[in-house]
């Protein structure tokens, strides 16, 4: 479980974050949304001990990230899919990963099978497309097998397998019991993919309910000319159809 109480982030004149108070529970998909720039990376760096509240505070499992000291085992992250050294593979970058963590190379192999990136392991990350270091970043989020999972923007760059792929995944996590907190800017990604949303915007709560909830505070249509009507995923499902044979990257099964 996550919980933030009254978080707050000041940077000189500007608030990022303001005031925040909500709880991110275990065994469903919790959607974090928000306009550009409405604080979603500063509140998820507060979490994680990367920024200082200015005021209020943010525990994971009623503990500070920073005191638990169990690492990858307690919290897996994806923050940032660049922040990997470029001049290293895969393999090693998870291998170092595990070492610190005290995990088996046994689940380094395993987590570079469960994102379709086995094929690819040894080459240099430099030489990665984002989709695949987005991978890569979700690699190393499920290394310690962890009970609570954070994910800032998990689908830029992914190809529509991808991003059914890691829907898919998220869903299976919640499933198996853990918090699964996901950022996006994508309404139409949560839709999907979360079973509650908290949305944000200028750094203050808007909303913190579920996502039927939260879609029925649409309003009526607006009157536009409609684009012909397509079946729900009918586009999504075309394109995996016509490009089955030619995706490089082939997500494996989870164990
Ligand atoms: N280190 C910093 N110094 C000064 N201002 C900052 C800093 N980090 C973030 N901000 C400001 O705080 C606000 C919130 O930024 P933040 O990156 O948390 O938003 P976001 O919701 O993650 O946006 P996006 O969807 O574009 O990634 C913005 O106005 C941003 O300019």
């Amino acid at each position: 479980m996550i919980e933030t109480h009254e978080l707050t982030k000041r940077f000189k004149n500007v608030t990022a974050v303001d005031g925040l108070t909500f709880t991110v529970q275990p065994g469903r998909v919790t959607g974090f949304l928000g306009p550009n720039g409405s604080g979603k990376s500063t509140t998820l760096r507060m979490i994680l001990g990367l920024n200082e509240p200015t005021h209020g505070s943010a525990l994971i499992d009623g503990r500070r990230f920073r005191d638990a000291g169990t690492g990858l085992r307690r919290v897996g992250v994806l923050l940032d899919a660049g922040d990997v050294h470029k001049g290293r593979s895969a393999r090693t970058h998870l291998m170092a990963l595990a070492r610190s963590n005290g995990i088996g190379k046994r689940r380094v192999a395993r987590v570079l099978e469960e994102v379709g990136l086995s094929a690819v392991a040894r080459r240099r990350v430099g030489g990665y497309s984002l989709g695949m270091r987005q991978r890569l970043g979700i690699a190393a989020a499920l290394l310690g097998d962890p009970p609570v999972l954070i994910f800032d923007e998990p689908i830029n760059g992914l190809d529509p397998e991808g991003i059914r792929w890691a829907r898919e995944l998220f869903r299976q996590l919640a499933a198996e019991g853990r918090t699964v907190f996901v950022s996006s800017h994508l309404m139409s990604e949560m839709e999907h993919t979360a079973d509650h949303l908290i949305v944000i915007g200028g750094g203050k709560l808007l909303a913190d309910e579920s996502l039927a909830t939260f879609a029925g505070r649409a309003p009526a249509p607006a009157t536009v000319p409609a684009v012909p009507a397509v079946a729900p995923g009918a586009l999504e499902a075309a394109f995996m159809t016509v490009t089955a044979d030619s995706a490089e990257f082939r997500a494996g099964d989870r164990p």
